[in-house]
């Protein structure tokens, strides 16, 4: 038995949905993660400051009466949004950031941006005030191999947005790709990444390799080893630019396994057994605080977790459930595969 005490974690991206998917979900983050920062990628999305204070509440209503959770609240842009209310959300602590999803990228992204030039005023505005943009990095173009997607957008979007704006704090969320850890480490300021459980476990063979796999497949899928290593190696670096956002995604079941599977992988409910495993095959346990507790808020402007929590190593493999079963349908939990010995005690 060993024991590892690390403040109480955040997790910077996370998908909680609403109604009966939010009341199945929540309380695999809760129980461990002190705040999470929600995506608003609902339908129809969280656009507004009063539509985030609405789902904030329906997700306060859904915490387990025994846990203390926060969620940061990021508005979804649209070529429509209007920078005031913006302003007047961030202002107000509501609104932790703005999330970018080009149109098409992912999951319910279809009211995403088209056109950037469109989103300028409200991007201007986050700049002079300091609010942060999350954004999904991948170009949507049909010429453009979905490999190859988010080292295009760095090129051809990220990087002239950071040039045009250089004041903007940027988050890459779910970076899963050498050329994206290349880029935010190379960058002087302003600019920082959220890695999944997942991507630092899987590569794209686990989607298809011995038959197609519809729980292993999100977006950004996974790609190819050397990224994986590169992720890896960022993440249990302990540079401050590299923080934990599970990226956990539930769908149901029957909607990822089907003809035209959706992308999604759901993974509150055992991360932490996960980052412990990883973190000490790569022999940096004593830097997993720093990933899962630390950097982000600092990234943020928050405050730390005072809490902690312990995990604990067991001769005995950790259990937890195939699947969740909630009021919409039951929920596949990402099998990482091989046994897990870390558990939150
Ligand atoms: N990551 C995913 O594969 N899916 C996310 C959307 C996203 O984060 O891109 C979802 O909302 O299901
Ligand atoms: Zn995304
Ligand atoms: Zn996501």
């Amino acid at each position: 038995m060993q024991d590892l005490v690390i403040r109480r974690p955040d997790d910077w991206h996370l998908h909680l949905r609403d109604g009966g998917m939010l009341r199945g979900v929540i309380a695999d983050t809760s129980r461990h993660f002190a705040r999470a920062i929600i995506m608003p990628n609902l339908v129809p999305p969280v656009v507004t400051t009063a539509d985030a204070a609405a789902y904030r509440e329906r997700i306060l209503a859904a915490v387990p009466a025994e846990d203390r959770f926060e969620p940061l609240m990021t508005l979804y842009l649209t070529e429509g949004t209007d920078p005031n209310d913006v302003e007047a959300g961030f202002r107000r602590g509501l609104v932790k950031a703005v999330k970018l999803y080009p149109a098409g990228a992912t999951t319910n992204s279809h009211s995403g941006v088209r056109d950037i030039e469109k989103a300028m005023p409200v991007l201007e505005r986050m700049a002079a005030i300091g609010t942060p943009l999350c954004v999904h990095g991948e170009v949507t173009t049909a010429d453009v191999d979905i490999f190859d997607r988010e080292a295009v957008f760095i090129e051809t979007v990220l990087d002239p947005l950071r040039r045009r704006l250089p004041e903007l704090r940027i988050t890459m969320e779910h970076v899963t790709t050498k050329d994206g850890i290349d880029y935010i480490k190379a960058s002087k300021a302003n600019l920082a990444g959220s890695i999944t459980t997942h991507h630092l476990i899987i590569n794209r063979n686990a989607i298809l390799v011995g038959g197609i796999k519809p729980h292993y497949y999100c977006l950004p899928v996974a790609k190819r080893e050397t990224h994986r290593l590169a992720l890896r190696a960022a993440a249990t670096s302990g540079d401050t630019r590299f923080f934990l956002g599970t990226d956990s995604a539930p769908h149901v079941d029957p909607l990822k396994e089907c003809a035209c599977g959706c992308a999604g992988i759901y993974t509150s409910i055992n991360t932490m057994s996960c980052l412990a495993h990883v973190f000490e095959e790569e022999g940096a346990l004593d830097r997993l605080e720093a990933f899962a507790s630390l950097n982000g808020p600092a990234w943020y402007g928050l405050p730390v977790n005072e809490e902690t929590i312990t995990l604990r190593k067991s001769e005995e493999p950790v259990r937890y459930p195939a699947k969740v079963e909630t009021e919409v349908g039951p929920v596949t939990v990402f099998d990482p595969m091989y046994p897990l010995y870390w558990a939150v005690v």
